[in-house]
């Protein structure tokens, strides 16, 4: 496969779901220039990936040296027995029974957007609704991780500086071979990431300082302990807090967009839905026994989220000569795992293109193999926000909708635009309607 960085670069998912047509259950090489990567198109190639033999897949370098700027050593870009010990630090803050502890401070957040999203309703306003996703899930990251120590304003000066790093560094992720001198908005990204470590070091330090105990995120990273019962330092706290606002933000932001725009195309969906949140939390406040209830509303995520995987590209680099499934492949390439691929395969997911929540009862799921859907990435390396995320997709939608219709803009342009994440290129303009 030769010259194919100008058609990448134009419509990355499209390119590879085509290939991945083209040769099914083949790894592809792609020659990319100046790196030379395979794409695997079937979900064994990935297991074995992930799961199998991850060791021997790393994320060193490649399109992930860009984003360790940012993010440190951070679980998302540290690697090594550095990452073990803080992933084991850190899995136990996962858990449901330590995140049903954060669904009334959840709650709080987005009721308290409700009213100035219910007077652009009444005002007949179009909202840009990528725009209001992410500023709400910026405020409920923040706030399940810093509480009441970070006032609205800091949040939202915090939110704004972090989002200007998250460009510069998007701009950059396929240009990872490119001295980072030449590349534009550089001064911009190092201002940002000098203003975040003063930000957020100032957070740890003052709650370090105060021996507060508090419920949220901060205090449980500040309590938790590697197996010779050793804890984090300030850099290392940066690191993690940083990586959660970027790994948990934009992604969940971008799968409550798409959830919208698929729900106003599918009205009989959406009523179901709505008749399930009516049943299960009326107008009360969700609690975590009623969100492991609402069962459809989380077959609605997922399904969103097949189609449209905010995390649609998962690189590594192979880091001995390996054979994946039987196909060389050299140390030193990148291999391509792509959700979108993966998503969309007619072999795993009948009408690929419609949007069919029930695919997700246990009955139908049973008969997938486990990586023909992976949203949340798989093996030891799997997202370690994925309860978090849909525990906050469920509070979104309970909340939103109880009060809100959202409906497209007739004649506004959708279709996806992929960077690091998979978002509406032009935005999704929605008008919002009181129920
Ligand atoms: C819909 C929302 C989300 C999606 C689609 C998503 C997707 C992913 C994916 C695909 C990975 C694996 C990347 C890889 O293997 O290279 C990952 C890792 C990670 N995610 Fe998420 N994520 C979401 C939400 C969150 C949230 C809310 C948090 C934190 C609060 C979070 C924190 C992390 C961290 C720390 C890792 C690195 C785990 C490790 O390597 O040990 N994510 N995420």
């Amino acid at each position: 496969m030769v010259g194919l960085l100008p058609a990448l670069a134009r419509d990355a998912p499209s390119l590879l779901r085509q290939l991945a047509r083209q040769y099914p259950g083949e790894l592809i090489e792609l020659d990319l220039g100046l790196t030379r990567a395979y794409l695997a198109t079937h979900p064994e190639q990935v297991q074995y990936v992930l799961h199998d033999n991850w060791r021997n897949f790393g994320k060193e370098g490649g399109m992930w040296k860009p984003i360790g700027r940012l993010l440190g050593n951070g679980l998302v870009t540290a690697g090594g027995d550095e990452w073990l010990r803080n992933r084991r630090r850190m899995q136990p803050l996962f858990s449901s029974r330590q995140l049903a502890g954060l669904v009334d401070r959840m709650f709080d957040v987005v009721e308290g957007d409700l009213p100035r999203l219910e007077e652009r309703a009444r005002a007949g306003a179009v909202v840009d609704m990528d725009k209001e996703m992410m500023q709400l899930t910026q405020r409920v990251i923040l706030a399940t991780m810093f509480g009441v120590s970070i006032t609205p304003r800091e949040a939202d000066s915090l939110g704004e500086v972090l989002l200007v790093a998250i460009q510069a560094l998007n701009a950059r992720m396929f240009l990872y071979f490119m001295p980072d001198r030449l590349l534009p908005g550089e001064r911009a990204l190092r201002d940002a990431i000098a203003r975040i470590d003063e930000a957020i070091l100032r957070l740890v330090r003052e709650r370090r300082r105060s021996k507060e105990e508090r419920d949220d995120l901060l205090s449980l990273l500040l309590r938790a302990r590697d197996e010779s019962g050793s804890g984090m330092d300030d850099r290392q706290l940066r690191d993690e807090l940083v990586t959660m606002f970027i790994a948990g933000n934009e992604t969940t932001a971008i799968t409550m967009t798409w959830l919208f725009y698929l729900l106003d195309r599918n009205p009989g969906i959406e009523r179901k839905l709505r008749a399930e949140i009516e049943e299960v939390v009326g107008d009360r406040r969700p609690t975590a026994a009623d969100l492991s209830r609402m069962e459809y509303t989380k077959m609605v995520i997922q399904e969103a989220m097949r189609m449209y995987p905010p995390s649609w590209l998962v690189p590594r680099t192979v880091k001995e000569d390996d054979q994946i499934c039987g196909y060389p492949v050299p140390a030193g390439a990148t291999v391509i795992l792509s959700q979108y691929v993966m998503h969309h395969d007619p072999a795993f997911w009948e009408a690929p293109a419609e949007f069919d929540p029930e695919r997700f009862t246990p009955e139908r799921s049973a008969s997938r193999p486990r990586y023909s859907y992976m949203p949340f990435g798989g093996g030891p390396r799997q997202c370690i926000g994925n309860l978090f995320s849909i525990m906050e997709a469920q509070i979104v939608i309970a909340v939103l909708l109880r009060r809100l219709r959202m409906r497209l803009v007739p004649g506004h342009p959708v279709s996806p635009q992929a960077v690091a994440t998979l978002r509406p290129r032009h935005g999704l303009k929605m008008t919002l309607h009181a129920v």
